[in-house]
């Protein structure tokens, strides 16, 4: 017998979509729903990326939180600086950061994003008010409730729901001889977890340069991003170590990317994958782009699920990432 040749690999030309509706569809065979979840594992565990089809989340929602983001930005900087995240309580890290604040290698030039942080609300006589990403959001004076405020938290609340059975789908796809419940994860996303939401707006680049990037290559910090990306826009890459190349990830109709995050990859000891990600600037177009980011509970120590003895304090963890991206604001964090 002669020794089988390897193929040389090529990058594919998309990462996968999965449609999770027979998840949740009370009226899905088992078998049904078993697919979903081998289709979220593949997708997982090879990219750490996929494109979410059948996520029960409407046109006007995702439109609406785009139109929230638009609305932001179009404000006075001097209006967009009253919310800034400078002033919002301790280390609660909400509202405006203007472009340029994270870097997030070396040799490149500060991120060109500008983004309106929103998270759990939490009020300012909470005991816990102040510490680190917990606290009461910031809002801009000169957007009405009903047209800003209200759709915000509106979309935060399905988000969360989302993400819960996203992590109901993640469980079940862990290694069977880990011998978990198929509820290991909900935890995570129980006690008010942290789940910061980020509009974000990448202005056009008149001069561009090799070292500068809408969002310069990273992977994201806690467990789930669940990321929308307004149509006819482009950017957004992915790295695919197999090859050593970057995979376009262009919006989709009716879909959201959603991608694996390190707080993921340290929690399940690196069986689902946190994918190196950028976004390219374009010398002439603007891009919206609404990621939501599940955290989780910031207080949650997690035990890698493989039962090395890996043990992981959540809100540490994330806090120590957005410090080392920052030189500057992540002072405010320490
Ligand atoms: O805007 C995007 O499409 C992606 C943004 C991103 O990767 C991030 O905020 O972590
Ligand atoms: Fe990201």
């Amino acid at each position: 017998m002669g020794s089988i040749e390897k193929i040389p690999e090529t990058a594919p030309d998309a990462i996968p979509t999965v449609d999770i509706s027979a998840f949740t569809d009370p009226n899905a065979s088992a078998q049904d729903k078993q697919a979903v979840v081998d289709a979220v594992r593949h997708a997982c565990t090879t990219y750490g990326f996929f494109y979410l089809a059948g996520h029960g989340v409407s046109t006007e929602k995702r439109e609406g939180i785009l139109n929230c983001a638009k609305k932001f930005f179009e404000l006075p900087m001097e209006e967009r600086m009253d919310v800034w995240i400078g002033k919002s309580m301790g280390k609660s890290f909400r509202g405006y950061e203007p472009p340029g604040i994270q870097t997030h290698q070396k040799g490149l030039l500060p991120d060109i994003k500008e983004c309106f942080i929103i998270g759990h609300e939490v009020p300012a006589d909470h005991p816990d008010a102040g510490t680190f990403s917990t606290g009461p959001n910031l809002w801009p004076k000169a957007l009405k409730d009903e047209e800003f405020r209200a759709p915000i938290m509106d979309y935060q609340a399905t988000m969360l729901d989302l993400s819960k059975t996203l992590l109901k789908i993640l469980a079940r796809g862990l290694p069977k001889a880990w011998g978990h419940s198929p509820d290991v994860m909900d935890q995570f996303a129980e006690n008010d977890p942290s789940m910061p939401m980020r509009l974000l707006h990448y202005a056009p680049q008149e001069i561009l340069d090799e070292r500068q990037f809408g969002v310069g290559d990273h992977t994201d910090f806690g467990g789930i991003a669940v990321l929308l990306q307004e149509l006819n826009t482009k950017g957004l890459e992915v790295w695919y170590p197999p090859t050593e190349t970057w995979i376009a990830v262009p919006p989709k109709a009716d879909t959201y990317v959603i991608n694996m995050g390190d707080m993921m990859q340290k929690w399940t000891a690196g069986y689902y994958r946190s994918a190196r990600h950028r976004v390219i600037t374009s010398g002439t177009s603007h891009r919206y782009s609404v990621p939501w980011f599940l955290n989780g509970q910031l207080k949650l120590r997690c035990h890698a699920l493989d039962g090395s003895g890996v043990e992981t304090v959540v809100g540490e963890h994330i806090r120590q990432r957005l410090i080392a991206t920052m030189p500057e604001a992540g002072k405010a964090l320490q």
